[in-house]
């Protein structure tokens, strides 16, 4: 595990440390593993730039993430090919990109669920897929199927705006038997998009998706979930609502989903409304940065050393340098918020947004999960006195997640090519160190 971010204080990961003092506990022992698990529709992007005439010939709702049928597809691929109009092909997936990003960044395991061809050929899309994600994402529990994977297609509209236009091939056809209820038990997060819900026919993908939360949730793993598009929410706001209740842990969404599920257009109300279901909540806001929002126990809250912030809830941010922990372990819960503004104002010239909210909850899994990593090695720290769900500060985990997006929106891809530089030259010493 590589730690998040560069920090200073006296709670700089030990773990490896070669000191005797705080290597004792694991003299003679291997350090245990954290690891968190996603499912998802295994994809492939195929992002090209379009215009709006040719998003009406093909009848796609501009901004969409939308399911096309086997004709369409084949239109749709011979147009962009004889037109030489396809940029990229790339390993895709809201929750495949997360684990690859996760893996990443924090250099250590993540377990990727869904289905793989079983027939794979060089130069395919189940190829491509394999051969465009980290070889820290554990692909072994792939369950194999006979027939392709999924192609999205990405268009790019003259104003950034993207449209996805899916062809799901066998990608929703995960069975419950897959989901391996040891792996999900031990893990330290299990993480799912809204998109895993939208299925038909034979698909058995929701049913494989149900089965992982209910464990998850027996077991006490944080189930996280990403919204993915607002206009799955919009169908049926009150059956997420009562999903995200009774089954979801984390919330990660951007502030058109978290309109769409809380009624409030303002991504600090709808993150604060979210927390009324669950113990933390990530909204992205676009060009406005990103907000959290999440509990800590009256006992170790802490003030922020930065101004105090106006917004629909005045001076939000007071408690921003508190580790979230979950409702149900505060004896006295508070409710603290965060908001960091893009990272160095934003880039000169952005790429690609796609995945860039994908980007921001990888830091947010990785602060959890070494969270875990540093309890399961140094279970006698201080640092856990306090029972918390993640390792660092709301605002700290903030402007982590804010520097991924920036790393997703200056390249094309939406994963990752390589983790963030160790120290950020254009930062002073004490940026990473809160
Ligand atoms: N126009 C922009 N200017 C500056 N920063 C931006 C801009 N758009 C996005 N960002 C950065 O990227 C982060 C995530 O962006 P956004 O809210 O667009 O994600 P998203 O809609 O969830 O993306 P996706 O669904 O493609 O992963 C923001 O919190 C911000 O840090
Ligand atoms: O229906 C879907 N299922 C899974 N992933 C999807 C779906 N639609 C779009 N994306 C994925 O979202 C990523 C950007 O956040 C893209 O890489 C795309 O593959």
């Amino acid at each position: 595990m590589k730690f998040p971010g560069r920090r200073q204080h006296k709670h700089y990961f030990p773990v490896e440390d070669k000191d005797p003092l705080t290597n004792q506990i694991n003299r003679n022992s291997r350090l245990e593993r954290s690891y968190i698990v996603g499912i998802d529709q295994t994809l492939v992007d195929i992002e090209a730039k379009v215009d709006n005439a040719f998003l009406e010939e093909f009848n796609l709702k501009r901004g969409m993430s939308q399911v096309i049928d086997d004709e369409v597809t084949h239109a749709l691929y011979q147009r962009l090919k004889s037109e030489d109009l396809v940029d990229y092909e790339y390993a895709g997936g809201t929750i495949a990109n997360t684990m690859h990003n996760y893996s990443v960044l924090a250099d250590d395991r993540s377990v990727l669920l869904g289905v793989m061809s079983e027939d794979i050929k060089i130069g395919g899309y189940a190829y491509r897929f394999i051969s465009n994600t980290s070889s820290r994402v554990d692909l072994n529990y792939l369950q194999p199927i006979n027939g392709p994977i999924g192609r999205c297609f990405t268009l790019i509209d003259d104003t950034g705006e993207r449209t996805f236009a899916l062809n799901y091939g066998l990608i929703n056809r995960l069975k419950p038997e897959s989901i391996d209820e040891k792996l999900i038990a031990e893990s330290s997060a299990l993480v799912i998009s809204s998109y895993l819900m939208r299925t038909e026919g034979e698909d058995t993908m929701t049913e494989a998706a149900i089965k992982a939360v209910e464990c998850a949730n027996k077991h006490g793993v944080p189930v996280v979930l990403t919204l993915g598009t607002k206009f799955l929410i919009e169908e049926d706001p009150k059956w997420w609502q009562d999903f995200v209740k009774k089954h979801v842990d984390i919330l990660a969404m951007n502030e058109e989903e978290g309109l769409a599920i809380s009624g409030f257009d303002d991504p600090l109300l709808a993150a604060d409304a979210a927390l009324d279901w669950v113990d933390l909540v990530i909204c992205t806001a676009g060009a406005q940065g990103l907000f959290m929002a999440g509990y800590v126990d009256e006992e170790f809250k802490r003030a922020t050393e930065h101004q105090l912030l106006p917004g629909k809830i005045p001076d939000f941010n007071r408690y921003e340098f508190s580790r979230a922990m979950r409702y149900k372990d505060c004896k006295n819960p508070i409710r603290a918020y965060t908001h960091t503004a893009p990272y160095m104002g934003g880039p000169e010239s952005i790429k690609n947004t796609n995945g860039a909210g994908d980007g921001a909850l990888s830091a947010l899994l990785h602060d959890l999960c070494a969270n875990v990593y540093h309890k399961l090695n140094v279970d006698n720290s201080s640092k856990h006195r306090q029972k918390a769900l993640t390792y660092s500060s709301l605002s700290q985990i903030s402007k982590y997640a804010n520097r991924v997006s920036y790393e997703v929106l200056v390249q094309h891809s939406p994963r990752l090519s390589r983790g963030l530089p160790e120290r950020e030259d254009s930062l002073e010493q004490a940026y990473w160190a809160l």
